[in-house]
This record gives C-alpha cells, structure tokens and sequence, in this order.
C-alpha cells in the first residue's frame, strides 16, 4: 500500500474518524465542506496531530499514536499544493522551483529539474515572476516546486478552485501526465465530481468526519448515491476507450470502448489515442429495443446487472455492456413500468452533446 490512514481526532465539537487505504495513482478526497477533507490531508502532511491512529506513507510509519511516533513535518517528505500557489513574489519561476530542494538531503534528490519543467510545460517561464504569470500557470510552478522536493506524495487541497474552467482545462493534462507516470502518488482535495471523473485512480467519500465508500474511482463513481449532497447529476461510470476516427465534416470524433461505438463532440486527439470517458448516468435512458429514426447518435447494446434502489424517486440501474459496466439513473416508475429486472437485454441511448469536454481525459492502461 501506498498510503494507510486510521485516525480518529476530534476538533471543537467535529469528530473525524477514518479509515482508508490507497494504492498509488491519483487518491481524491471527496466529500460536502466541513466533512473532513482538509484535517485528513494536513494529519498526513503533518499540520495536525491525530489523537489517535497511524498514517503510512509508502511504507514509512509517519504517525503511529500507539508507538508515540509523530513525524515532523519537515521530515515528511510530503510535497504540498495548495489552492493558491504562494509561490514567492520576489523569486522568478527558476529560484521558486530550486527553493524546492533546498529541504531535501543532497543525496536523496532524484528529481531532474530539466524533466520536471518539461513535464509540467514551464520552461517558457522561468525568468518571469509569479506576479506575471496566469492562474494555471502559477500552480503548474508550484506543483514543480513540490516535485523538486522529491516528495514520497503529493498532497493538493483544491489546488484548482480557484481557477475557472478554461484555466482548469489547461491544467489538467498536466496532473493526467503526473499521474501516469506514477513516480510520485496524489492525494487530491476536489468538490467536483467532474474533475474525479478525469482524475482519480481511486476516491475516498467522506460525510460528517467519516468515510462512507472507498475504492477504485470507476467503482465509486457508479454509485450516484454517494454524491447525492454535492450534484448526484454528475455521477456516472467511467469506461476506457480509444479515438477510432474523426468526422471532419461534423465536427464529430467516434470512440471505441468496448461497450461499442461512441460518438463525441471532437476532441483534438490523433487516432488510437487511449481516453476516459464519463458516462453520467443521468444521461442515459433505457429502451427495451433497439430504437430506430432516433436523433441520439450512441445505442449501446446491454444487460441488467443489477438495480441500486435507495429509496428515492430514482434509482441507479447497472449495466453490463460488452464487458464495460455503465449505469443509468431512471425513475422509479419507469423500473415498474417497463418491468427492468436484472438479466433483461436494454438498450442504452446517449445523446452526443451529452459528453462533457471536461470529463473526457486521457488515460494509463489499465487505469479505469
Ligand atoms: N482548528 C480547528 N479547531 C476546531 N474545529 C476545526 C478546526 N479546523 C477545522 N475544524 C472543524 O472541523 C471540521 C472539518 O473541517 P475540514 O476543514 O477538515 O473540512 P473540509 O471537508 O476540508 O471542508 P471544506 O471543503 O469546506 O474545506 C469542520 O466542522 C471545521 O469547522
């Protein structure tokens, strides 16, 4: 394991009691504010001190409560990003990188600065000032500068609210490179089931101090359910495809997955590019045959695996389609009236525009 943590620590009248390990990749911590997202991160950078429990980084035991160890934070090794850069005003782009290192023992810096700066794209700015540089631009430094450190893990707590969207659309194929090259594992603060869908290896839930799903990103994120204070809208399954050929004509790109055929507003990716796409559930809908003259550009042949029914209005249905799990988020009624039980053969219609831009990222193997 990569990251264990089991703490319990009580502030003002806030309990936080939880428990959750991570395999490395990109860990998100999700959950409504004021659940616990923010204590979790600073008991494993080491800003706060558990009352009780143990965090474990990358095999390293960094608190162990029982064993009264507490390591400092200093001698974590922990890089961190936070959602305003801070990056030094009076320090160009260069000088704020290096000063990275200076707190890592010579002999245990690995991180090649010339890699960093290529992989993060800054090596246009390092003569310029923080106070010359864009939002986006500001916090690809300061991810450089935590690299620099030669971090065991990257703490980033909404490193991107900050920033509107376009900005966010620029930096997110930098944490995608990050994250693929598995060097360093990520645990990531967001409120934004979009930004997990496009980012997350695995996501931990968290609600009122306490975790309430864990596991692999493609797994949790079927789960509408669990998104339900912060937009269940967004939820949906995430499945692995490859850009197939591009629809010049109609501005259109087809994707394989293996659930069949996909066709997406263009994406500016050349063919066989591997991507993630989101399929929100609530984007879906169910048909007993397969519909013909329809507008909808995506017919995906499948079979009810199961109905997630939580006692709503709405209930999750989970599909099994050419091995891809999907999911559509229906109404209760139409469960009855159609008569959907699992094993019965369905048809899932999604519409083209349905596709968020922002959902579609690139992909590791094997990393859905
Ligand atoms: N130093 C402190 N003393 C007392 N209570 C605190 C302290 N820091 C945080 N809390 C409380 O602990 C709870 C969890 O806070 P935390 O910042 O971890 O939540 P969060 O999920 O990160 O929220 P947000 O998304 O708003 O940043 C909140 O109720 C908060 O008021």
């Amino acid at each position: 394991m990569i990251l264990e943590v089991d703490i319990r620590h009580e502030q003002g009248g806030f309990v936080l009691q939880a428990r959750f390990q991570s395999g490395g990749g990109l860990t998100a911590l999700f959950g409504p504010s004021g659940s616990g997202k923010t204590t979790i991160v600073n008991a494993i950078g080491g800003l706060v001190r558990p009352e009780h429990g143990r965090v474990v980084v990358q095999d390293r035991v960094l608190v162990d409560t029982k064993k009264n160890v507490f390591v400092p934070k200093h001698r974590r090794r922990i890089g961190y990003v936070f959602q305003e850069g801070r990056l030094f005003p009076h320090l160009d782009v260069r000088q704020n990188l290096l000063f990275g290192r200076w707190f890592t023992p010579r002999r245990e810096r690995t991180a090649n600065f010339d890699h960093v700066v290529d992989l993060l794209g800054i090596g246009h700015l390092l003569e310029r000032r923080p106070s010359t540089l864009s939002g986006g631009e500001k916090q690809r430094v300061a991810i450089g500068r935590a690299l620099l450190a030669d971090p065991q893990l990257l703490l980033m707590d909404e490193p991107l609210a900050s920033l509107d969207e376009a900005r966010k659309a620029e930096i997110y194929p930098y944490i995608e490179r990050l994250r693929d090259e598995g060097a360093v594992p990520i645990v990531l603060v967001s409120h934004s089931v979009a930004e997990i869908a496009r980012l997350a290896t695995s996501v931990v839930v968290l609600s009122e101090g306490r975790v309430t799903a864990s596991g692999r990103a493609s797994e949790i994120l079927r789960h509408t359910d669990l998104f339900a204070q912060v937009g269940p809208a967004e939820a949906g399954a995430l499945v692995e495809a490859q850009i197939l050929r591009h629809e010049d004509g109609f501005g259109l790109t087809i994707l394989q997955a293996k659930a069949g055929l996909l066709t997406v507003p263009r994406i500016e990716r050349p063919i066989g590019a591997p991507l993630r796409v989101r399929l929100r559930a609530r984007d879906i809908i169910l048909s007993l045959h397969r519909p013909e003259g329809l507008s909808a550009l995506n017919i995906l042949p499948g079979r009810i695996a199961s109905i997630d029914d939580t006692g709503g209005p709405s209930v999750d249905v989970m599909l099994e389609c050419g091995g891809d799990a999907i999911v559509a988020r229906v109404t209760r009624r139409s469960v009855r009236e159609l008569g959907l039980a699992p094993g019965l053969a369905v048809h899932a219609i999604i519409k083209s525009i349905a596709f968020d831009p922002e959902a579609l990222g690139s992909v590791a193997p094997h990393d859905v």
